[in-house]
């Protein structure tokens, strides 16, 4: 058998896809009994020096791609909304399968373009969307699909666990390390969408909407970035046997499913407590597996290529197997959503103070009106009459929290809250009382 493959993008990752197309032939040729070849792909400028050579047509026509009877399987690797979305459904009506890397274009479109994929009885794959190499979307759709997965907790941002682990190994600045992660060429091109947040919750909305077999729109991720991280809270963070991650969180509870991305204090003997510098990984829990990890690389023009190529092999054995479109959409449920102000977390509050009797004593008085009660306190000298003071709450509403937090900035005695930091240390399911 022979499959013939169009590429949109000959980029990062479009020249690793080729590379493994390549180097590892003989091997893809024996596991699926298949001969892949590239017949074209598609680039703006044609006259580019590159990396990569064969005998595959390189055009600036894509409907010399998308319209040619040859073909396929299209691989979109050009990134962006438009014109992807566009020649992602015009190829799926050309009665093409399609594997894309598209973190953006899926989280955004990906109700519209599965439906479209099932329309057409084609496959629409995108492993490297989340995690680049990590095998998670297929662990979740298929490896796992005999649990009710209760948690996904991951590391889904390079860019910013290079920084935070730079910040709190090496005590670095984060403006400095944020320069050197877009130097390495960890970060977006516009980095806020690393930094805020964004990437991680564009990756989260994908996995959560696998995971709870029910929508999640990239609208209903909670998303906090890491920009207020500072040294001295990586610090704190350390003192209390913790560390600080960018965290994309989803959690199927009672009451419905919550998903939300940001800053955690995360205590070191947390299995992602481990997981340093541009490397991510998504734990997972399901009731019948229990906890399980998946590590690796996210980004990377071979790594990402690695889950590109495992989505084409996916879909040529099910050609051989006439079973194409089987395992698109997966939402057949329709979860509520948890409210922010019931999101139910213990905090880190850091706090300038005066350094008078009473302050501390009133500050307890402050939580306790909002039913919300300290684990451990920590006090530093900080100048002439003044303390800087880290409060670890017990779990509590976030909505009794924010009520604490206003009383606590009427309060005349204190001087600035620095930050408030939720944790997350697995404890956060004994819903008590308070
Ligand atoms: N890089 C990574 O590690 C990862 C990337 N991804 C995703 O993979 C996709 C590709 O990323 P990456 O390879 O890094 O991006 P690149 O920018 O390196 O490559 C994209 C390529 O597509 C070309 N291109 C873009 N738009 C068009 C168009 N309209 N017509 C023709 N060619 C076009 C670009 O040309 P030009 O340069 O001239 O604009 C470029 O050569 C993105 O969706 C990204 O989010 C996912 C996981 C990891
Ligand atoms: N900017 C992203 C790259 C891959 O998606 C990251 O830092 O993880
Ligand atoms: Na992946």
């Amino acid at each position: 058998m022979a499959i013939q493959i169009g590429i949109l993008g000959l980029g990062t990752v479009g020249t690793g896809v080729v590379r493994i197309l390549q180097q590892n032939a003989e091997d893809i040729q024996t596991r699926t009994h298949c001969d892949i070849h590239i017949k074209s792909i598609l680039d703006k400028d044609l006259h580019k020096e590159r990396e990569v050579k064969g005998d595959f047509f390189l055009t600036d026509q894509p409907d010399q791609i998308l319209q040619d009877p040859e073909i396929d399987i299209i691989v979109e690797v050009m990134g962006g909304i438009e014109p992807a979305r566009t020649f992602i459904l015009e190829a799926l009506r050309h009665g093409k399968h399609v594997v894309t890397a598209n973190k953006d274009l899926i989280a955004l479109h990906g109700h519209e373009l599965l439906d479209a994929a099932n329309l057409a009885g084609k496959d629409l794959y995108f492993e490297a969307s989340v995690g680049g190499g990590i095998p998670i979307i297929a662990a979740l759709k298929d490896s796992l699909a005999a649990n009710r997965i209760t948690d996904v907790l991951g590391i889904i941002n390079g860019t910013t666990n290079y920084i935070l682990t730079a910040m709190a190994e090496q005590g670095r600045e984060y403006s400095e390390v944020l320069a050197e992660a877009q130097q390495l060429g960890y970060a977006e091109a516009d980095p806020s969408a690393d930094v805020d947040g964004l990437d991680a919750a564009r990756k989260l909305a994908i996995l959560s909407s696998i995971a709870f077999n029910s929508r999640v729109a990239l609208k209903d991720v909670f998303v906090e970035g890491i920009s207020k991280i500072t040294r001295e809270d990586l610090a704190f963070a350390a003192e209390l046997g913790c560390t600080i991650k960018l965290l994309a969180i989803a959690k199927h509870q009672e009451e419905g499913i919550e998903v939300r991305v940001h800053p955690a204090i995360l205590p070191l003997s947390h299995p992602l407590a481990s997981v340093k510098g541009v490397y991510n990984a998504i734990y997972v829990v399901g009731d019948a597996v229990g906890e399980t990890m998946f590590y690796g690389r996210g980004a990377g023009s071979l790594p990402t290529g690695s889950a590109i190529i495992s989505d084409i092999m996916r879909i040529v054995r099910n050609i051989q197997s006439n079973s194409t479109s089987s395992i698109n959409c997966t939402c057949y449920l329709d979860l509520p959503l948890k409210a922010v102000s019931d999101f139910y977390t213990a905090f880190y509050i850091r706090l300038l103070v005066k350094d008078e009797p009473r302050v501390l004593a009133t500050l307890a008085l402050l939580f306790a009106e909002a039913n919300i009660s300290f684990a451990s306190i920590i006090q530093k000298p900080r100048g002439e009459h003044q303390a800087e003071i880290v409060l670890v709450t017990h779990p509590c509403r976030e909505g009794a929290l924010q009520e604490a937090l206003d009383s606590v900035k009427a309060y005349s005695k204190v001087l600035n809250i620095h930050n408030v930091i939720r944790f997350e240390n697995g404890q956060e399911e004994n819903h008590d009382s308070r």
